[in-house]
């Protein structure tokens, strides 16, 4: 195979054969990569087809004579760093990641987690429980002997006790991580016709929602993908909040509040030239004042308040109104204020879904944290063994979980379900 790859890269340097009449060897390049410093570990020969499908399977044709030559499946090169010990899992999930990413926040993440910061901590989590685990097995075996350094199962407890507090520090990042890899939930709410939907098609840049003048306009949870200030969103627009209108109306109404709860951003929306209005008024004290706190799934809610029409204000502002949260001023129509509200949004998305420059690590999957807290619970088990060889088992149960994110230690069904994600080739 080896011979065949490199018989390969040598006619596709030559060029143009007497299988190809189209020349489409002329549109290949090659890169040819010595293992074991390539990217799979291995030999490598890549050709860059430049053209459309009949272009490649012209290329293909004129090589089908090469043997043992076939297209490359999806993530095949990745698979084949893997096996080779070039990428660990959480590498392959940053590679995968990067292939996706949709934002500059996601793309940085991605990269990060490919550098591999997530697998090195975990490493190095990893070996803290080996040296604990090293002290607590001399002690099985040499307790008695005088020789055995004092103090050993107690170095090995606050070991295993910073740890711990390492561990539930990474747990508790409010899922910051997920966020950006899947995008925040980013709803836009407020009282009829204050302006929800145009500000949805200004953040979203194309007319996802029917904007009119009639009040009551939006009656279903429209959701769009959106990269908001390079963060990933998921931006809903939802029906305008009011009470005693039609059962159609109200049934928006009711999926508007559900989609409340599940936002981690919420953008209320008010026509700044209304403030006064009754709508205004009941909005403010039921979703305003009370906002920014607690969702009822108990996770806080972030909450910014967007004074929208500021072209139908008079130049000496919104007027007195009492109890009007800190708030930006906007016109959907003129555009005015849109960069402010940008700026903000980058700043509170940075919190929603963690800044992927600085700070340690994000767990950017449902599969992180499961072998974090699974290694969490072993140590507590660790903690309330009866007897030191079930304190061992503990550590050593522990110590899986972090080889699940630390090194190979992925099984097939995940390998299986990252792979699937990748394009064909890389
Ligand atoms: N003057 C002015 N009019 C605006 C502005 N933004 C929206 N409008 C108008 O306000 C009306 C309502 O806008 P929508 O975006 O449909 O409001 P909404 O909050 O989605 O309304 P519902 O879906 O009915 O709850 C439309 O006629 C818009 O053109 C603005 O900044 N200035
Ligand atoms: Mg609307």
């Amino acid at each position: 195979m080896r011979w065949g790859l490199w018989t390969l890269a040598a006619r596709a340097a030559r060029g143009p054969c007497s299988n190809c009449p189209d020349r489409a060897l002329h549109l290949t390049h090659l890169l040819a990569t010595r293992g074991p410093h390539s990217f799979t570990g291995e030999d490598c020969v890549e050709l860059h087809v430049h053209g459309g499908p009949a272009v490649v399977s012209g290329v293909l044709q004129a090589l089908g004579s090469v043997p043992g030559l076939r297209p490359a499946e999806a993530g095949e090169f990745t698979r084949r760093a893997f096996a080779h010990g070039k990428l660990n899992l959480t590498e392959v999930e940053g590679l995968a990641d990067l292939i996706h990413a949709e934002t500059e926040a996601q793309r940085r993440q991605a990269l990060r987690q490919l550098d591999g910061e997530l697998g090195q901590l975990c490493c190095d989590w990893a070996e803290t429980l080996t040296k604990a685990l090293a002290h607590v097995e001399a002690y099985i075996d040499f307790g008695e002997d005088d020789n055995l350094e004092e103090g050993v199962l107690e170095q090995a407890d606050s070991k295993v006790r910073a740890l711990e507090v390492a561990l539930d520090t990474h747990l508790r990042d409010a899922r910051r991580g997920q966020r950006l890899r899947s995008g925040a939930h980013v709803v836009v709410t407020g009282p009829p016709n204050a302006g929800k939907s145009s500000l949805v098609n200004l953040l979203s840049r194309k007319p996802v929602s029917i904007v009119s003048p009639e009040p009551g306009t939006t009656r279903d949870v429209l959701e769009t993908p959106v990269d908001l200030a390079g963060f990933p969103a998921l931006l809903s627009d939802t029906a305008g909040l009011r009470d005693g209108v039609g059962p159609v109306e109200q049934e928006g109404v009711r999926r508007a509040r559900e989609r409340l709860e599940q936002a981690d951003l919420i953008v209320a929306v008010l026509d700044a030239s209304d403030l006064a209005s009754p709508s205004s008024r009941n909005f403010l004290d039921t979703v305003v004042v009370p906002g920014g706190g607690q969702s009822s799934g108990g996770s806080t809610q972030r909450l910014l308040l967007v004074l929208n029409k500021s072209d139908l204000l008079p130049p000496q502002g919104p007027g007195p109104c009492p109890a009007l949260p800190p708030h930006l001023l906007l016109s959907c129509l003129t555009g005015e204020g849109l960069d402010g509200l940008l700026e903000t949004l980058k700043t509170e998305l940075a919190a929603v879904c963690g800044d992927p420059s600085t700070g340690p690590p994000l767990l950017t999957r449902a599969r992180h944290r499961h072998h974090l807290q699974g290694c969490l619970d072993a140590l507590s088990h660790y903690k309330g063994a009866e007897d030191l060889a079930l304190a061992a088992e503990a550590l050593r149960v522990a110590r899986r979980h972090l080889a699940h994110l630390a090194g190979g230690g992925g099984t097939e069904e995940i390998l299986d379900v990252i792979f699937r994600d990748f394009c064909v080739g890389k």
